[in-house]
């Protein structure tokens, strides 16, 4: 059915659901939720309460690639709040985004689909969590997605409900785009064509997998794991209730471990503070993402035992790891003035433009509409750059190693990128306020050059005990001074793109946030830390490791239990032991599809 005319998806509210009793309870309909309640609600025997913050909000509109992913329109579901002030940065706040709504971040993202490559994963197996190898998440990716191109590897999956699909240059929206490709040709890049086959080149140029389908529609995990019509075939064994925000977990105590017994929770835009709760017969799976799964664990008494006693909440369990290890991928916008014809601006301009792409979108799915910010992005191993000058000299073989070789921590490092150079038609930088006042109304063109696996880390830690307010995240970026080193290659790379661009004749007018490439060190760290911001892509807050582990204390195990309390899972980016070196929304479904294969083996049920 066409916007505004959209059917009505089957929600409940949380007085429908109060003192009910549920087999599994799952907290944040998310990324990760929605693949998860799909999966367990297979079985029409269990009963099952997916609880979510936001709403369903699942209008046409809300799938037009573009408009959908502009996290500045609150009506996308996309909610902000600031960092906390970032010391290494010039005491500068970020904006920390998520999506509140049914479908969480997957709603309002990018959707870029990259599963990160074979040595991500041997890199978990090698610090202790040998189920989580390639060889072993493999057939999680493979269940999940439906790749529309039938000509890519054995590695791609054909027939799950998560659809996705490449973009060829040739239909790329915006010029600038195509131009930065053949700009990386020209500096020795290959062209990636797949990221996620298995022997994907560490080094090059892709054309990025997005989650669009045939109709040129966003597929959120909403709309791949819970349509519409799922939702209500299932409505007898699985209840989703919106608009319903979590205040804590119950237990009880049996011998040394606590049990998970209730769920509490109040709604989200109500004014009443009525709280509402349910039994939990089996287990309760927190899938919150990674500002809010911690914050849901610390607010029911799972934490270091410091903070929550600052915060007067009883202990059930002192876990230091929680919330303790935030990991971002830490990006630099480098940005140029251009003609506004080469950027997304000119449709934000002109109200006839921005109608003629409406209706091109409607009648033939066709135009600027049709696609997100990111089509296309750069990866690079650092180690292939000169240290001064940026310039690329493949070295090591960029062919990563087989999967399951049994090849050595040292050896998968060397084979994952830890640059990633984005190109956008749009300004990049994360303050509101400047973008309105400076780049509302001139073409702007970005490389937001990120870095895949920094050091620094952050923190997730309880503002107050009022679950409706936002936690504090501290981004920790820049902390470690290889951060910094690294940041400076990315910014070099960028500018040496840059100036290919401008000797292929590209107008790039001035330089906005971007310095002449002859820039000096103590002008890049200036610029680093002036601009450096989230790239939204926040992790490993309940890290998937043992209690005492030498890089960080571990909040799950390997089967993503609470330690010490056998019936409490969290499922989400929360739970990386060491964060992906690529974009996450894929990885984190892969996660979820295991963890429902977990559950059922556990209680042994039928599927
Ligand atoms: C703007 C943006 C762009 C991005 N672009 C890309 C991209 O192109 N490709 C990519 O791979 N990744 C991208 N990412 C990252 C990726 O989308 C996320 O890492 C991933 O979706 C996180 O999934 P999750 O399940 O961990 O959390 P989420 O999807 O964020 O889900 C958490 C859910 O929990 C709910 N919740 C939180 N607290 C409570 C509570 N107390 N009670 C009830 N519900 C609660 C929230 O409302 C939310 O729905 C982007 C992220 C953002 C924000």
């Amino acid at each position: 059915m066409w916007w505004p005319f959209a059917l009505k998806y089957p929600e409940r509210q949380p007085e429908d659901v109060d003192a009910n009793e549920y087999d599994y309870v799952i907290i944040g309909g998310g990324t990760a939720g929605c693949a998860l309640a799909s999966r367990l609600s297979e079985d029409p025997s269990v009963s099952i309460l997916l609880l979510e913050r936001g709403v369903a909000n699942n209008t046409w509109i809300s799938r037009v690639p573009l408009i959908s992913s502009n996290i500045l329109n609150p009506e996308t579901g996309a909610v902000n709040w600031y960092s906390e002030p970032m010391k290494e940065c010039d005491d500068r706040k970020s904006l920390i985004f998520r999506g509140d709504v049914l479908g969480g971040s997957s709603r309002v993202n990018a959707m870029v689909y990259t599963r990160g490559s074979v040595a991500d994963y041997d890199i978990w197996s090698s610090m202790g969590h040998p189920e989580w190898s390639y060889e072993k998440v493999l057939p999680y990716f493979k269940k999940a997605e439906m790749v529309l191109d039938q000509s890519k590897s054995d590695a791609r999956g054909r027939s799950g409900p998560w659809i996705n699909q490449t973009i060829e240059p040739s239909n790329w929206p915006f010029r600038v785009v195509r131009v930065a490709k053949e700009c990386a040709e020209a500096l020795g890049f290959h062209h990636i064509t797949d990221t996620n086959s298995t022997d994907a080149l560490c080094d090059g140029f892709a054309t990025l997998d997005l989650t669009i389908d045939q109709n040129m529609q966003r597929v959120s995990t909403l709309e791949a794991f819970l349509p519409r019509e799922t939702a209500l075939k299932r409505e007898k064994n699985l209840s989703i209730c919106t608009a319903s925000i979590v205040s804590r977990i119950e237990f009880s105590r049996e011998k040394a471990n606590s049990r998970a017994k209730r769920v509490h929770f109040q709604s989200s835009i109500s004014k009443s503070r009525k709280t509402f709760s349910v039994n939990v017969k089996k287990e309760v799976i927190v899938c919150s993402g990674a500002t809010g799964s911690p914050q849901v664990l610390m607010l029911s008494g799972i934490g270091p035992r410091k903070h929550l006693e600052e915060h007067d909440i009883d202990v059930v369990r002192d876990l230091p790891g929680v919330g303790s290890e935030l990991w971002d991928h830490v990006s630099v916008p480098v940005t140029w003035e251009v003609p506004v014809v080469e950027s997304v601006t000119y449709i934000a301009t002109s109200p006839l433009k921005g109608a003629l792409e409406f209706f091109k979108y409607l009648l033939t799915r066709t135009g600027v509409l049709s696609f997100p910010f990111q089509v296309a992005s750069l990866f690079v191993r650092s180690s292939s750059l000169d240290d001064q000058t940026s310039e690329f000299t493949p070295g090591i073989p960029s062919k990563p190693p087989d999967p399951g070789d049994g090849a050595s921590v040292l050896r998968n490092h060397d084979h994952l990128p830890d640059i990633e150079i984005m190109p956008l038609a749009t300004s990049a930088v994360d303050d509101l306020e400047e973008h309105k006042a400076r780049f509302a109304k001139i073409g702007v063109f970005s490389f937001l050059a990120t870095l895949l696996r920094p050091k620094s880390r952050g923190t997730v830690r309880l503002r107050s005990v009022d679950p409706l307010d936002r936690p504090k995240v501290e981004l920790g970026f820049m902390a470690d001074a290889e951060d910094i080193a690294l940041a400076r290659k990315a910014i070099r790379l960028s500018l040496r793109l840059g100036d290919e661009m401008k000797a292929q004749g590209f107008p790039l007018i001035r330089g906005i946030t971007a310095p002449e490439s002859t820039a000096n060190d103590a002008e890049l760290d200036a610029l680093i830390k002036s601009r450096a911001r989230t790239t939204y892509h926040y992790s490993s807050t309940c890290r998937m490791a043992p209690e005492i582990d030498p890089l960080a204390p571990g909040v799950v195990d390997d089967a993503l239990r609470v330690h010490g309390i056998p019936n409490l899972r969290v499922c989400d980016a929360s739970i990386f032991p060491h964060i992906i070196s690529t974009h996450l929304q894929a990885p984190v479904v892969m996660v979820a599809e295991k963890c429902a294969d977990m559950i059922k083996e556990s209680h042994a049920t039928k599927i």
